[in-house]
């Protein structure tokens, strides 16, 4: 797992070892030229006589910059440090002077711009220290003009150095121009900007080095990898039967949309449910059973839904009179998964609320529901509880759109995008597993039939401790990434095939033993 604490946390840990002399920042620097000079090798037979161009911003994120130039100076590296700022970390300075690196105080000849920006272009690798965990607002000044004209130019290798300068470093928003790095070298731990969309496109490859800080607070944004999730994952024992490892009850698709219900019931079987009932009209049933021939159509208990996928939004609406029920069996499956008064104790039970599902809502839901909107939908349900809110900002500003989604509903909610976001109870979660291959229709109701499966293998669990719902719907998203990337190989997949590698990918990632 990757964990990710907020620059006021970074900062609260860093404080008392620098109170007590310890060197965070030549610790950070050195971890920085290491990973320099390996990119280097990397990249060009010898590492002499390479050209490295540091960024310096006015803060210690410029000090790390140029202390990590004069390290890289020393090995005969050709160093330049281009200064933007009136000021500039005086210790470094004078380190990377002492060690034969040359400085370009554009600060003083903005007019040389575009020259400076055509040096720097060529060098084999860009160190960009403009700014770090003290940046406020969007890059502003002669540090935004450089980057806007070295995006508009053929692109060097950028190492970022901490995170891409100009990143919101809490909440992942990109509110003007900023570098994509190639890799970003954080110190101490992740920020979460540098796993929030839309910032976390621009990190490249992450390295965290350890400075020694103990962050003793509650990461802000978490990511899991594969181990996580196959440690996570529901393995029956010799005492399970079909009961205990969970069924499933799918309520999706109609007779314009059937294809839905028979992604999200295949998914839900392919990752393992005990038993999949399916829920809706008689002749998709039949569609259902013909693909899965595993799946009951059978009324009975279940111990998680899945509902929504391919039901048509728009309750009451023209559209709604075509739904053959699907409405009406999803609002009695929500009524009674959320405990609603009259609903028997025992069929509360965690869900997955996908698509047309999230029209039929109450006002609030239990944390144990799951609601899987796209930004498009994540913005209707916003619009519907009051927000202001399009697409785009939902776009611009995800974890804390999904965040507010969260606040105003009660549920669990995941938003799925290249990188999904889930804000949870206890915490919030990015993953970012998904290649835009898996924008592909029906990708969704997969998602959603695994996340079901999941579900009710946990039920019991999710709904006595229901913080835990973030962390099955974030290892399901992983999932999905994870088989498309074993069905597609590399390229485009359709939808029922991430669902076919799903028992491939498990197999892989259980612990062995
Ligand atoms: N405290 C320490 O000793 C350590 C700090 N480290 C580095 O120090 C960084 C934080 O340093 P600072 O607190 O000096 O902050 P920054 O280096 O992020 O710089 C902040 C300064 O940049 C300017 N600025 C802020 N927002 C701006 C904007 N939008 N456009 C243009 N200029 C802007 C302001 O003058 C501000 O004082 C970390 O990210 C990390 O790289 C590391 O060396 C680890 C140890
Ligand atoms: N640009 C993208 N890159 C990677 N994954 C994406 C991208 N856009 C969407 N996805 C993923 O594809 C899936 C699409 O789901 P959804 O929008 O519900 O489609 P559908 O309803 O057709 O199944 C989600 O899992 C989402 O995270
Ligand atoms: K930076």
């Amino acid at each position: 797992m990757i964990e990710a604490w907020s620059a006021a946390d970074v900062r609260a840990a860093e404080e008392p070892l620098l109170a007590a002399g310890v060197p965070l920042m030549e610790r950070a620097s050195f971890a920085l030229a290491t990973q320099v000079l390996r990119d280097l090798r990397a990249r060009r037979r010898s590492v002499r006589g390479a050209r490295v161009a540091l960024l310096v911003g006015a803060g210690n994120n410029g000090g790390d910059a140029l202390h990590a130039g004069a390290y890289l100076a020393r090995r005969g590296v050709a160093v330049t440090a281009v200064l933007v700022a009136e000021r500039a970390h005086a210790a470094g300075l004078a380190a990377l002077r002492a060690a034969g690196g040359r400085v370009e105080a554009l600060h003083e000849a903005p007019e040389r711009l575009g020259g400076v920006a055509g040096d720097v272009a060529r060098s084999d690798v860009v160190l960009d220290g403009l700014l770090g965990i003290g940046a406020r607002g969007a890059l502003r000044g002669l540090a935004a003009d450089l980057v806007r004209v070295l995006d508009a130019g053929p692109r060097p290798w950028v190492v970022a150095v901490d995170l891409p300068s100009g990143i919101g470093v809490d909440d992942g928003t990109v509110p003007g121009p900023v570098l994509r790095a190639d890799r970003t070298v954080t110190f101490g731990a992740a920020k979460p900007g540098l796993l929030l969309p839309p910032a976390a496109h621009l990190v490249g490859e992450l390295t965290v080095v350890d400075i020694g800080l103990a962050l003793r607070a509650e990461p802000a944004v978490r990511r899991l990898e594969p181990a996580d999730v196959g440690r996570a994952w529901p393995v029956p024992g010799p005492g399970d039967h079909k009961y205990t490892r969970g069924v499933v009850g799918v309520v999706a698709g109609t007779s314009t949309y059937p294809g839905a219900a028979v992604l999200a019931a295949s998914a839900a079987v392919r990752a393992g449910a005990g038993m999949v009932r399916y829920v809706g009209p008689p002749a998709v049933g039949q569609a259902v059973l013909a693909v899965r021939p595993e799946v009951v159509t059978a009324p009975g208990r279940v111990q998680a839904w899945a509902l929504g996928s391919g039901v048509p939004v728009g309750f009451g609406t023209a559209q709604a009179g075509r739904d053959e029920g699907q409405h009406r069996r999803a609002r009695t499956a929500l009524a009674e998964a959320a405990g609603r008064p009259g609903s028997p104790v025992e069929r509360t039970v965690p869900a997955v609320v996908d698509a047309g599902g999230l029209d039929l809502l109450e006002p609030t839901s239990p944390p144990w529901f799951v609601l899987t909107p796209h930004a498009g939908e994540l913005a209707a349900l916003l619009r519907r509880r009051g927000e202001d809110v399009e697409r785009e900002a939902v776009e611009a500003e995800p974890v804390r759109w999904a965040r507010r989604a969260r606040e105003l509903t009660g549920a669990t909610v995941l938003l799925k995008g290249s990188v999904t976001v889930v804000a949870g109870m206890d915490g919030t979660y990015a993953q970012a597993d998904a290649p835009a291959w898996l924008a592909t229709a029906g990708s969704g109701d997969v998602l959603a039939g695994v996340l079901g499966a999941m579900l009710a293998a946990r039920s019991a669990d999710v709904v006595g401790r229901p913080a835990l719902s973030a962390e099955v719907a974030s290892a399901t998203a992983l999932m999905h990434g994870l088989a498309w990337r074993r069905a597609g190989q590399g390229g485009p997949v359709a939808a029922l095939e991430i669902a076919g590698a799903v028992p491939a990918v498990v197999a892989d990632l259980l612990p062995r033993g």
